[in-house]
C-alpha cells in the first residue's frame, strides 16, 4: 500500500508557501452618526488594555454615561475631519494606502502578500488573518503601527491576533514587529518632515512641540515603557534637528477620564507658551503613523485655537508621515528587517 492510498479521502485543496504582512492601526468608526460612533467607542473602551479599571466599576460608567454622551460629541469632531471623497476617516484612508504602497514596494519578494486591518472596527484583524491564510500564508508578520510600545496599543493588537489564532486548527507562524521609536530611518524621516514643512512658511517657530498621545501615569508606574520610548524619540529628534530644550519640548495629549496622565499636557503647554509671550510655534505628532482625529482635530484644530486665544500669532501643525515617501521608507525599512529569514 502506498502513502497516498492511506490518506483519508476528501483532502482539501491547500494553498501554501506565502508570507503575509499585516499592517494594523487603531481603528475608526464606519460613520459619524450616533450608532456608528457608539459601536466603535463601545468596542474600543471595553478593551481591558485601554481601560484597566475593574469591569465592575467601569461598565456602569461606560454604559450609563460615556456611551450616551460621547458618541454625539466625538461624532461632531469626526465630521470636521471626515474624508468626504471616500466617506471614511483619514486614518482608514492612510492605512489602506500604506498597505497598497507597501505591496508595491515589496514586489521583489513574490511570496509576500501585504494586507491591513484595524484593531477596532473594520476590516478586523481576524478577517484579514483568514484572508491571508486563504492566499497561502503560512507565516504572518504582524505590524502594530505604533513606533512607541504601549500596552494599550501594541499589546492589544497582538492579543487580538492571538485570540483569533486560538480558534484555528492550523495556525500560521506569527512574528510581531517590535517598537521602532529609536530607529534611524524613523528619526530621519521625522526630521525631514519638519524641515520640509517649515521651508514652506515665511516665518520660523520659536518652539517645536513633539506631542504624543498620553497614557494614565498609573500605567507607566505599572511598567509600561511608553513614556521612555517617547522621551527617547524626542531626544533623538531634537538632536537630529539641532534643537535644545529652549526651542523643543515633548508633551502629551488626549487625556481621558479623571486620572493624572503623562505630563506636561500639550493643551496646557500651548496655553502657557502663548501667555508667556511666545508668538510662533509648530506642533508635530511623532507617535502617530497617520493623521487622525487626535492630530487633525485636537492639535491642528483645538491646540491652534488655544494658542491664538491666549495671544499666540502663528501656529502650524506638521503632518504625520502618513503615506508619504519618507513615511513609507520607514515602514519598509522595518518590514524588510523583520522579514529576514522568512523571505
Ligand atoms: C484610557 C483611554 C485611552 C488610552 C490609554 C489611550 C491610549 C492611546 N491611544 C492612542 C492612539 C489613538 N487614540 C485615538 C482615539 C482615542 N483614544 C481614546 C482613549 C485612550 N487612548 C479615546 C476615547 C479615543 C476616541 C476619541 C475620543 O473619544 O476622544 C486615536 C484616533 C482614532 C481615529 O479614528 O482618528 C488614535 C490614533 C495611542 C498611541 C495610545 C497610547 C500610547
Ligand atoms: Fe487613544
Ligand atoms: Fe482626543
Amino acid at each position: 500500500m502506498n502513502m497516498i492510498s492511506a490518506m483519508p479521502s476528501g483532502h482539501p485543496k491547500i494553498r501554501f508557501g506565502k508570507v503575509g504582512v499585516l499592517l494594523v492601526n487603531l481603528g475608526t468608526p464606519d460613520g459619524t452618526d450616533y450608532w456608528s460612533m457608539r459601536r466603535y467607542l463601545a468596542e474600543f473602551l471595553s478593551d481591558k488594555r485601554v481601560i484597566e479599571w475593574s469591569r465592575l466599576y467601569w461598565y456602569p460608567i461606560l454604559y450609563g454615561i460615556v456611551l450616551n454622551k460621547r458618541p454625539q460629541k466625538v461624532g461632531k469632531a469626526y465630521e470636521e475631519i471626515w474624508n468626504k471623497d471616500l466617506n471614511e476617516s483619514y486614518l482608514r484612508t492612510f492605512t489602506r494606502s500604506q498597505g497598497q504602497l507597501m505591496g508595491e514596494r515589496l514586489k521583489d519578494l513574490p511570496n509576500v502578500v501585504v494586507d491591513w486591518a484595524m484593531r477596532y472596527g473594520k476590516p478586523s484583524i481576524a478577517e484579514r488573518i483568514d484572508a491571508l491564510k486563504e492566499q497561502g500564508c503560512e507565516k504572518i508578520l504582524l505590524f502594530p503601527l505604533y513606533p512607541q510600545y504601549a500596552a494599550s496599543t501594541t499589546a492589544t493588537v497582538n492579543d487580538k491576533a492571538f485570540e483569533h489564532l486560538m480558534k484555528l486548527r492550523w495556525q500560521p507562524a506569527i512574528r510581531t514587529v517590535p517598537p521602532y521609536h529609536d530607529d534611524a530611518a524613523y528619526i530621519d524621516a521625522l526630521a525631514n518632515s519638519v524641515r520640509s514643512k517649515l521651508a514652506t512658511l515665511d516665518w520660523e517657530p520659536e518652539m517645536l512641540l513633539a506631542s504624543f498621545h498620553g497614557i494614565p501615569q498609573s500605567y507607566f508606574r505599572a511598567g509600561d515603557p511608553y513614556y521612555c520610548h517617547c522621551q527617547k524619540t524626542g531626544r533623538l529628534l531634537g538632536e537630529a534637528l539641532g534643537l535644545t530644550g529652549k526651542n523643543f519640548m515633548v508633551t502629551f495629549q488626549s487625556r481621558f477620564g479623571p486620572e493624572e496622565w503623562l505630563q506636561p499636557y500639550t493643551d496646557k503647554t500651548v496655553e502657557k507658551l502663548a501667555q508667556d509671550g511666545i508668538k510662533r510655534i509648530a506642533v508635530m505628532n511623532p507617535g502617530f503613523v497617520s493623521d487622525c482625529l487626535e492630530t487633525l482635530e485636537e492639535i491642528a484644530g483645538e491646540a491652534g485655537e488655544i494658542f491664538h486665544h491666549n495671544g499666540g500669532e502663528k501656529f502650524v501643525h506638521i503632518p504625520c508621515l502618513n503615506d508619504s515617501e519618507g513615511g513609507m521608507n520607514v515602514l519598509e525599512t522595518v518590514v524588510r528587517r523583520e522579514l529576514q529569514g522568512w523571505v
